[in-house]
């Protein structure tokens, strides 16, 4: 078979366009009809009218415990002249849900009666006619509707279609969507351990079939079939003639030279849209096969996730008559600025807490590759394509991703990153659940800025001063000048070079970096490493253009560590635990202080209380100690409280 032409983005359409023509086009579809038993049909959508098989009540019965009576017979009761009844005569002993005996229409409760002998009451007030009976189909009446189609069942109308003797009901079937990853590249999960470089885990297919049952869809995963245009076709042909509702491809749908989504569906039927203006999913492909609904999900895990809630979500919803509930949105303010292509609606991740009272939103990693950045992420802000972006301090609205109670139990920790602040995240969640850290790592100044701007719980900071050897005090005086901050240590920590296991390239300091066969990856300026690694350098008289590498920075230290180990880079600087963490060589420079700052306005916040305690405990500290590198002797220590003018405490 022929090989199609490579084709770049057949129809390329705005977010709202194509979601219109998509809606327009499916809007008719629905699955099948089905009935099933009412006790399995919660969240199921009516497929018919249902109407009432029985009254409910279906006789008249009592409404409370007491005696069933003829309201008439009663009539001349008062408290002047009290009323006798004769039992089995007048009044009959009821208990609520009773059927009334014959020739009676009221109860009267048994605390309003008063005993006389064995076979007597005595009552001191009438009793209106059907007070305290439930009267026949009082609440439901036989024939009557009791539920309008596309109606989604929730546990009450379980409960009322039983009462009415309605055992089963018909709904739309859950809508089947087939599930295709595709890509030579991919080897199932198992394999994992022995996947070498090309080769990536499938997950998509188990992260979209979590999404097609969180819409009440059956999913149908497939086994991957390679990028091969004759099997693509094949199984596609075969998903056709499938009883699924809807048919996801994943991956092959942008310009690659084996991404052949758009050309497959185009071949069978009709590409509606090829290419969205959004990102991530930008790629996506929205077709029809003989009436199926076919899309191309993009490959990328954030592209594959973000083009399901666009389209297939809404999709498998309208399939069972029913609009999918809209997400839960807040306002928050943007704490870094973003910029965005204009023409295009972006997705950014972000985390979010509350801050002095505001509610804060920190931009996450944006790459569509990047699925922790919406495992870590606590909502999703979408920039509207006619923005060119947002600046920091604007007011945005956020898609939640988790509850909005969360977000009071958010701490934010925003600046460097440090191995034992994950310790403190996993210890914090063990003792709290609810409490969750959110941590965005711009490097020890970008903290320190993040205070000063109110827009975090913590900054982790390690800012040499090059003068006096000190660390954070002088960032402090110069930076948070009004802005009241407690420094606390977290621990020492070693900072050293680190090169791949055995140290082929033979490096033994600093000095070493200079060399034609070395190179160097650095880090991001702002961050405490890159102050200490040019400090190094003035020390020794090193020109940083003599290194090679110098101008290739990374914005954490596992990421230097995973460079080093990848063979990108021969060496760089960072802490010993990530050495130890991706099993690298080691070449000690310094021990550096790794403090957090504690905005004073947040000194009182329990969770900054519990953050402190964790800090202290023996727990904390042997799994810190556990990593390496790290000195714990004076972690919890106070370095410092700086009311906003001086020090008011101070170790030196
Ligand atoms: N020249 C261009 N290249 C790319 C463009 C473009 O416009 N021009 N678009 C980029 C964008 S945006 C995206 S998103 C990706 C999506 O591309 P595809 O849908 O064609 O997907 P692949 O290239 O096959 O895969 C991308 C990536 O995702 C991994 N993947 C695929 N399937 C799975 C799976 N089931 N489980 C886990 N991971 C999966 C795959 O291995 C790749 O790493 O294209 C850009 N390129
Ligand atoms: O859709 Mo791609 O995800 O824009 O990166």
């Amino acid at each position: 078979m022929e090989r199609p032409r490579r084709k770049i983005y057949l129809s390329m359409k705005t977010l709202p366009e194509a979601g219109r023509l998509w809606k327009e086009r499916t809007a008719e579809l629905r699955t099948a009809g089905e009935t099933v038993p009412v006790p399995e049909a919660l969240g199921r959508v009516t497929a018919e009218p249902v109407t009432a098989r029985l009254s409910v009540p279906h006789y008249h019965g009592a409404a409370m415990d007491g005696f069933a009576v003829r309201a008439e017979a009663t009539f001349s009761a008062s408290d002047v002249h009290p009323l006798r009844l004769q039992l089995g005569r007048d009044a009959f002993p009821v208990d609520t849900g009773d059927p009334l005996p014959p020739e009676t229409d009221a109860v009267i409760m048994v605390e309003h009666v008063t005993p006389v002998g064995d076979d007597a009451v005595e009552i001191r007030a009438a009793v209106f006619p059907w007070q305290h009976v439930r009267k026949v189909g009082e609440d439901i009446v036989a024939g009557e509707l009791l539920l309008p189609q596309q109606h989604a069942l929730r546990p009450a109308d379980l409960g009322a279609l039983l009462a009415s003797g309605v055992a089963a009901v018909p709904v739309f079937a859950r809508p089947k969507v087939w599930i295709q990853p595709t890509g030579t590249e991919l080897v199932s999960p198992e394999k994992a351990p022995e996947a070498k470089p090309g080769q990536i885990v499938e997950f998509n297919g188990t992260v979209l079939s979590a999404m097609v049952r969180e819409c009440g869809g059956d999913p149908l995963l497939q086994p991957v079939i390679p990028d091969d245009f004759a099997s693509l076709l094949a199984e596609l042909k075969r998903a056709v003639v499938s009883d699924a509702d809807v048919i996801l491809l994943n991956a092959g749908s942008s310009a690659g030279s084996e991404d052949y989504t758009a050309a497959l569906v185009d071949e069978l039927g009709e590409v509606l849209v090829h290419g969205v203006a959004m990102m991530p999913g930008k790629p996506v492909v929205l077709g029809l096969i003989e009436g199926k609904p076919v899309v191309g999900v993009p490959g990328y895990p954030v592209s594959a996730i973000l083009a399901f809630e666009q389209f297939v979500r809404p999709l498998l919803f309208s399939l069972q008559g029913v609009p999918a509930p809209s997400f839960p949105q807040v306002d928050a303010v943007l704490g870094r600025k973003l910029a965005s292509r204009l023409g295009l609606e972006e997705f950014v991740r972000v985390i979010l807490g509350r801050v002095a009272g505001r509610l804060i939103a920190m931009p996450l990693q944006r790459g569509a590759g990047v699925i922790t950045s919406l495992t870590r992420a606590d909502g999703i802000l979408q920039i509207p394509q006619e923005l060119e972006g947002v600046d920091v301090g604007e007011t945005v609205s956020v898609r939640l991703l988790r509850s909005p109670d969360d977000l009071d139990h958010t701490l934010i920790m925003i600046g460097s990153h440090d191995n034992t602040v994950d310790v403190l995240a996993n210890e914090l969640k063990r003792r709290d659940s609810r409490i969750h850290l959110s941590s965005s790592n711009v490097g020890s100044l970008g903290g320190i800025m993040a205070v000063r701007r109110m827009q975090t719980h913590l900054a982790g900071s390690h800012l040499l001063d090059t003068q006096t050897g000190e660390y954070n005090f002088s960032y402090i005086e110069r930076y948070l000048s009004g802005v009241p901050v407690r420094l606390v240590q977290l621990a020492r920590r070693r900072q050293g070079l680190l090169v791949r296991k055995g140290n082929p390239k033979g490096v033994r300091g600093i000095e070493d970096l200079v060399r034609p066969d070395v190179r160097f990856i650095n880090r991001q300026t702002g961050s405490g490493t890159r102050i200490l690694f040019d400090y190094r350098l003035q020390q020794l008289g090193i020109e940083p253009e003599a290194i090679q590498g110098y101008d290739w920075d990374e914005y954490t230290h596992m990421a230097v560590a995973v460079n080093v180990l990848s063979g990108r880079a021969d060496c760089g600087m960072a802490i010993h635990a990530a050495a130890r963490a991706m099993e690298l060589d080691f070449i000690p420079v310094t021990e550096e202080r790794y403090d957090l700052l504690i905005p004073e306005s947040c000194w009182a916040d329990p969770k900054i209380a519990l953050v402190l305690e964790i800090i202290a405990s023996p727990r904390f500290r042997e799994m810190v100690e556990a990593m390496g590198g790290y000195d714990i002797r004076e972690s919890g220590r106070i370095m410092g409280i700086w009311d906003g003018q001086r020090w008011m405490e101070r170790i030196f």
